[in-house]
């Protein structure tokens, strides 16, 4: 079947953003999705605007020509889905995935026409499941695997600009009971409360996660072993205050939820399991002493 259309039409429809450039990269054409995607009129920027003033700088304009035309860089005229940000007409970024081709004449180079797909939406969902990938969803606390790739990047970065790296391990006492006599609702509840005192009562530096079941852990960057046995401490007094299972409460119904507390403290370098481990054997030292109390490893 044979349509019948001209190029200008065809570029006219195309739902996506179509920029065409001359040699010295002043834009020649702009079509209508181009317009919603930048917010400016095609009249504003053919023939007045320059390429380089969409791109978010200079360079990225360089070097996309060059990813085009640099042989050595396998550049074969053209760039495919080339992930990178435009400038609108407010100066706010938008990511786009381009795909280009430039214009040869006579063996001469007369621009480059770029379809510039718009990613908003892709970002956005990129980024909502990156952030699901690295939250506890009940807690909103991070989860056990950012746990480990935030303390393995904090111990490289302490074990070289110098400080302290502190951890702080919770582990929930008689918990079990709750939910065996008040459900599991009850007892989710209460992990609930513990996700809101570890996400107000902290630095901006400092990362709370839950680290499974009734477990949290506190990394706490620059600080020394007496600050987070005190933070530690803070913590503990907090849920006290405020759960009302706590031993300070008077609930009246005989179940009783405290926090069994256990610090450790690196200069850095060591293995992250051992790490992690000394504040565990800490918690456990806690919980072994009766629990809702701090102890520190020693050693
Ligand atoms: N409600 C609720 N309970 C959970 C969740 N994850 C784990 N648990 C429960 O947490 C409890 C953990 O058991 P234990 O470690 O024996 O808890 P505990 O009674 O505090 O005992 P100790 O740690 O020895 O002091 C179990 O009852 C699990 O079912 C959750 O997401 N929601």
């Amino acid at each position: 079947m044979h349509i019948n259309i001209n190029q200008a039409e065809l570029i006219s429809i195309c739902p996506d953003p179509v920029i065409a450039i001359n040699r010295h990269g002043a834009i020649s054409v702009f079509n209508p999705a181009a317009e919603n995607l930048l917010g400016y009129a095609a009249d504003q920027v053919i023939g007045t605007m320059n390429i380089r003033e969409i791109y978010p700088g200079e360079d990225e304009a360089r070097k996309i020509k060059r990813l085009m035309m640099d042989a050595e860089l396998q550049g074969v005229g053209r760039v495919e889905g080339y992930e990178t940000y435009v400038l609108n007409s407010k100066r706010e970024r938008v990511p786009i995935r381009l795909s280009a081709a430039v214009l040869m004449k006579e063996g001469q180079y007369r621009g480059s026409v770029g379809f510039f797909h718009d990613m908003t939406r892709q970002k956005v969902l990129e980024t909502s499941l990156l952030k699901q990938s690295i939250t506890d969803e009940l807690t909103g606390l991070f989860n056990q695997r950012h746990f480990y790739v935030q303390v393995a990047r904090e111990m490289v970065r302490t074990s070289r600009y110098g400080g302290e790296l502190s951890l702080v391990c919770i582990d929930l006492d008689g918990f079990k009971r709750v939910n065996d006599n008040l459900g599991h609702l009850e007892g989710d509840q209460i992990l609930r409360q513990i996700g809101n005192i570890l996400t107000d009562g902290m630095r901006g530096s400092d990362q709370a996660f839950r680290y499974g079941g009734d477990e949290f852990m506190i990394l706490l960057p620059s600080t020394s072993l007496d600050e987070a046995l005190l933070l530690g401490n803070r913590v503990r007094e907090l849920f006290n205050s405020e759960c009302v299972y706590s031993p300070d409460s008077q609930s009246g119904n005989g179940i009783v939820v405290s926090m069994s507390v256990g610090v450790s403290n690196s200069a850095g370098g060591d293995p992250v399991d051992y790490f992690v481990k000394k504040a565990d054997m800490a918690m456990y030292n806690a919980k072994q002493s009766g629990g809702d109390c701090v102890k520190s490893f020693a050693g």
